[in-house]
């Protein structure tokens, strides 16, 4: 069964998840980079970022439909994992991946869910990885990999839901990490953690804002690394790496 343009699917297949790929690896990116983890990732996508590393689960999904039960035995075939991820794709556009959360907490497993934040659930979730979507993520026509510009308006319509950021970082522990292309993305950043910060209960340090250099391949991580880095040490912000693109470059399961 598809995903839809809109990377929401039939009610039908409620219990199962579109997935894209799952992968054994090492966390890459955020405040557990380097940890063991199984990564579990699901297609469909509700925006369309043009730098979009995951091209299959976003600008043209490809998946497998799998039960949870299916998804939690694969987990469980990685002896060594403790640490999960879910990722997408938009994970949480899916009502079976709350199933798949709550099962994975239960046996025991740590829970990370990389999210663009525009989406709550109420789910087992030990750690929101919520990478909010800036205006320099817009596929306009002159970066839209398909050439074509049609998401652009949407996109952008969609890409900042302050009520979902504030739910997601009240409900759990959070990290804010940001896709960092220059140093023109840095006032939008400090005005949306400022605006996240308004609406939500709980304290968000500047020891929680990540930036992340954009660059889905070492070649492209090369001309963005170094200068997020001085970005973050300026603002006083967290630098995060991207540890598997360092290691593997863009290689898949990786
Ligand atoms: C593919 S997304 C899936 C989860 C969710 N849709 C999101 O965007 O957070 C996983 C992570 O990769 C980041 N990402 C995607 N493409 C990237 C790129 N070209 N450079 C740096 N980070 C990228 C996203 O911002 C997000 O933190
Ligand atoms: N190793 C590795 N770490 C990651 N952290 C977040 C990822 C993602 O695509 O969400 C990712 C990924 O794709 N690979
Ligand atoms: S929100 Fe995430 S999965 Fe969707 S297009 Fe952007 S980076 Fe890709
Ligand atoms: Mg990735």
């Amino acid at each position: 069964m598809p995903v839809d343009a809109d990377g929401t699917t039939d009610a039908e297949t409620e219990g199962a998840l579109p997935i894209n790929e799952l992968f054994y690896s090492l966390q890459g990116e955020g405040r557990l980079a380097g940890v063991p983890t199984v990564f579990v990732r699901t297609s469909g996508c509700n925006l369309r970022c043009w730098f979009c590393d995951s091209y299959h689960t976003s600008w043209e999904p490809t998946h497998d439909w799998q039960d949870v039960d299916e998804i939690v035995a694969a987990v469980d075939s990685y002896d060594q994992a403790e640490h999960v991820v879910l990722t997408g794709g938009e994970p949480l556009l899916h009502e079976a991946s709350v199933d798949l959360l709550n099962r994975l907490g239960d046996a025991g497993y740590h829970t990370t869910v990389e999210t663009n934040g525009t989406i709550f659930r109420d789910a087992h979730v030990d750690l929101a990885s919520i990478s909010p979507k800036l205006q320099s993520s817009t596929p306009t026509p002159e970066k839209d990999p398909t050439g074509e510009g049609k998401w652009a308006e949407r996109h952008d319509q969609r890409r900042v839901d302050l009520d979902a950021l504030a739910a997601l970082v009240d409900a759990y522990e959070s990290q804010l990490k940001f896709v960092v292309t220059d140093a023109d993305d840095l006032p939008e950043i400090d005005r949306l953690v400022e605006r996240v910060r308004d609406a939500a209960a709980t304290t968000v340090h500047d020891s929680d804002v990540l930036l992340m250099p954009e660059g889905a391949t070492r070649e492209a991580l090369d001309e963005t690394r170094n200068a997020v880095a001085e970005l973050a040490m300026d603002r006083g912000y967290r630098y995060t790496p991207r540890l598997h693109v360092d290691l593997w470059n863009d290689a898949p399961g990786t």
